[in-house]
Parts: structure tokens; C-alpha cells; sequence
């Protein structure tokens, strides 16, 4: 019934390149328009199906807790690096629901290794759940078949958006078309048209150290009058648009930055650096800024790892499509 396998995964981040705030909802969260690209920044989570019924998580920091720590000029114990593992975190709960929606029997022994911060609007926390929906997706599809015939890809988006609004973007499109990088998503980020990016993007990022909370940035969000659309940022991105830069665009970057003085530090850096198309992503705290190229990219955040002054994560990257492979072994 149950399986020694190992399902592992490796969860990508997400970069908002493009965020307006459309309206206030009664139920609290916001009609946004936003444009994501998942980036190779990623975790790594491995699920085995197991006859103990309930989920047992354990969490590292990759590749050690000490060196992420000292990166961040923070102790080992410091809350940067608390992550948790009981049912706050989104891979136990991703992993819960699912058994009690497919009624499977048994439950998870989970491995997740951190690499991608906390509280950084990198999105971690939502990858590494999508990653668990899909990793214990096909580890029943494996073992307990009959509980899988009839139920389609639904079930996971039903579930994700239940988890968190941006949970379903890093579920991708389907299990058999994973070419697309990219996605503009609408509604409280849970309706999603994913698109493929005319060139890969490459980018520096900046995690200066600190988090912030996504309902505090909310709540300081005003929505503005005429809000931008993003129609012609994403044609852009396709290769349609003729237009030679791209206008990026964060209604959080002001909220956030009234919250933390830590986010205008590195959009200092980035454009000093010489990085024009610079911003901060998601709720914040990590900001990037596009490069030219790979070489470009790598140069700056060498340079900028030596030169920003006190503690963050700082690495090139390049958009990457959005559900990572499976590897069974
Ligand atoms: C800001 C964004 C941009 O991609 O990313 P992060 O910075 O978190 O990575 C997302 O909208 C965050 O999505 P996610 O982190 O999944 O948020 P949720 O758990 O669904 O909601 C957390 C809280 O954020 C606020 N919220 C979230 C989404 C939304 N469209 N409107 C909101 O007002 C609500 O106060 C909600 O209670
Ligand atoms: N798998 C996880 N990895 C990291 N943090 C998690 C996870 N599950 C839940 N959390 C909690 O979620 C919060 C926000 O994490 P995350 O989604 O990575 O932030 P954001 O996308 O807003 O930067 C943190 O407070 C953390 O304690």
C-alpha cells in the first residue's frame, strides 16, 4: 500500500516583473494584475509515502544553515532561518489536504532544503506547497491508483488557490505542457494565462536580511485611480510588443518600503550598479534588477557581494519554466 520511493523536486522562486492593485475585495485581499516569471532560485523537497498516517517534515538550510546565516550577517538561531514545521507550513497543509481530498490511507515523510528565503516575496513558501501537491499527486498515482482514476488536474488547482494566491502559478500549466516561464495572473493571483518568454531573463537578486509580513503591505496598498494594465508588459515579454525595455511596475514597492528601510538600500545598489530595470518583488523584501546576459548578471552579483554593505543573499538568475522536473528513485 505504501511505497519506499523517493519523489523529489526542486521548487523554483518567482520574480514579480509587473504589480497593480485593481480593487479592495470584501473578503480582504486585492484584485491584482501581475506578471510572474519562475527563476532559478529553488528549493529542494523529496516526499516517500509511508504506512504512518500524518506528515513528518524536516527542514534544512542548503547547503548549511551556518554559511546562509553568515551570508546574512544574522545568528544561526535568528528568525530569518525559523521555518516551520507543523501545519504553518504550507507543505505539511498542501500535503494534508490532498490525502483527505484523494481519501488516501498512510501518510508523508517530507525532506525540504531551503535555499530560497522567508517573508521575501520569492513566493518559497507557495512553490515548495505546489511541489508537494504534485510530488504527492504522482506518488498516489503510483500506489494507490484507484483512489486517482477520475480526478483531474482541478483537484490540485482547487487546492493550491485554497492554500495560498500564489500556489497556483507554481503548479504551471499542466503536467504535459511545461515550456512556459511566465504568467500574468488576475483575480487574488489565482487565475493565471501563462505565456513563454520571447528571451530567457536574467536578473540580479537582492534579499537584504529581512522580511516583511504580505497582509502588513497589503494593508498599506491605496488603489489607485486609473490602474496600469499589464496587456502590453506581458506582449512585451512575448516579443510582441516592439518595445525595446520593459516597464516594470510594483504597486507594493512604496507600502513596503514605508514599512522597512531595508528594501531601498539594494534598489540603490542594483542601480548604481548600473541595472536600470530595477524593483522590488512581490511584498518584498528582495528586490532585482534585469541584465543583458548571464556573464552581465554574474558579474554585478559578484561585485555586489563584496561591496553591499551588511548581511543578504545576493545571486544572478535566469527565468526558468515553472514546474520543475520529478525524479523518482
Ligand atoms: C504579494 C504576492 C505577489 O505575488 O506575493 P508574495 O510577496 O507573498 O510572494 C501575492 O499577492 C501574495 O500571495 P500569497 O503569499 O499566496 O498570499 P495569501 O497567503 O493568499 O494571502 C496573505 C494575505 O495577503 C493579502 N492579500 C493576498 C493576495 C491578494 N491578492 N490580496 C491580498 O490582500 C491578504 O491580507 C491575505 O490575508
Ligand atoms: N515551505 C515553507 N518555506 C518557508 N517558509 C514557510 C514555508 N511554509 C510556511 N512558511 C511560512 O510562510 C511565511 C512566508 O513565506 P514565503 O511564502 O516564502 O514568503 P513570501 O513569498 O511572502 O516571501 C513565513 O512566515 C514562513 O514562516
Amino acid at each position: 500500500m505504501s511505497s519506499s520511493r523517493w519523489y523529489r523536486t526542486s521548487p523554483p522562486a518567482k520574480l514579480n516583473l509587473f504589480l497593480e492593485i485593481l480593487s479592495r475585495r470584501e473578503d480582504g485581499f486585492h484584485e491584482l494584475d501581475t506578471v510572474m516569471t519562475a527563476i532559478d532560485w529553488r528549493d529542494e523537497l523529496w516526499v516517500q509515502h509511508v504506512a504512518q498516517p500524518g506528515v513528518r517534515l524536516q527542514v534544512d538550510w542548503s547547503p548549511d544553515r551556518a554559511s546562509v546565516a553568515k551570508a546574512m550577517q544574522v545568528s544561526e538561531d535568528d528568525a530569518l532561518l525559523h521555518v516551520p514545521t507543523d501545519e504553518r507550513n504550507l507543505v505539511v497543509r498542501a500535503l494534508q489536504r490532498l490525502t483527505d481530498a484523494l481519501n488516501l490511507e498512510g501518510g508523508w515523510d517530507v525532506r525540504l532544503h531551503k535555499q530560497i528565503p522567508s517573508g521575501a516575496g520569492m513566493g518559497g513558501a507557495s512553490s515548495d506547497a505546489a511541489a508537494a501537491l504534485r510530488l504527492g499527486f504522482r506518488a498516489a498515482a503510483e500506489i494507490q491508483p484507484d483512489k486517482i482514476a477520475g480526478v483531474d488536474r482541478r483537484l490540485l488547482t482547487g487546492i493550491a488557490a485554497e492554500i495560498g494566491s500564489d500556489v497556483p502559478f507554481f503548479l504551471g500549466i499542466s503536467e504535459d505542457d511545461s515550456s512556459a516561464e511566465a504568467a500574468r495572473a488576475t483575480g487574488r493571483g489565482e487565475k493565471l494565462s501563462f505565456f513563454s518568454l520571447a528571451n530567457p531573463l536574467h536578473a540580479v537578486v537582492i534579499f537584504p536580511a529581512a522580511s516583511v509580513s504580505t497582509p502588513a503591505v497589503y494593508s498599506r496598498c491605496t488603489v489607485p485611480e486609473k490602474p496600469r494594465s499589464s496587456v502590453n508588459f506581458v506582449r512585451a515579454l512575448q516579443g510582441m510588443g516592439g518595445e525595446s525595455r520593459f516597464n516594470m511596475h510594483n504597486a507594493l514597492q512604496g507600502p513596503a518600503c514605508g514599512l522597512s528601510s531595508r528594501i531601498d538600500p539594494p534598489l540603490k545598489w542594483l542601480s548604481d550598479a548600473g541595472l536600470t530595470d530595477c524593483q522590488m518583488t512581490g511584498s518584498g523584501s528582495a528586490c532585482f534588477a534585469l541584465a543583458s546576459s548571464s556573464q552581465h548578471a554574474a558579474n554585478v552579483a559578484e561585485t555586489l557581494r563584496s561591496t553591499f554593505p551588511g548581511g543578504a543573499l545576493i545571486r544572478s538568475v535566469v527565468s526558468c519554466v515553472v514546474p520543475s522536473e520529478i525524479h523518482i528513485a
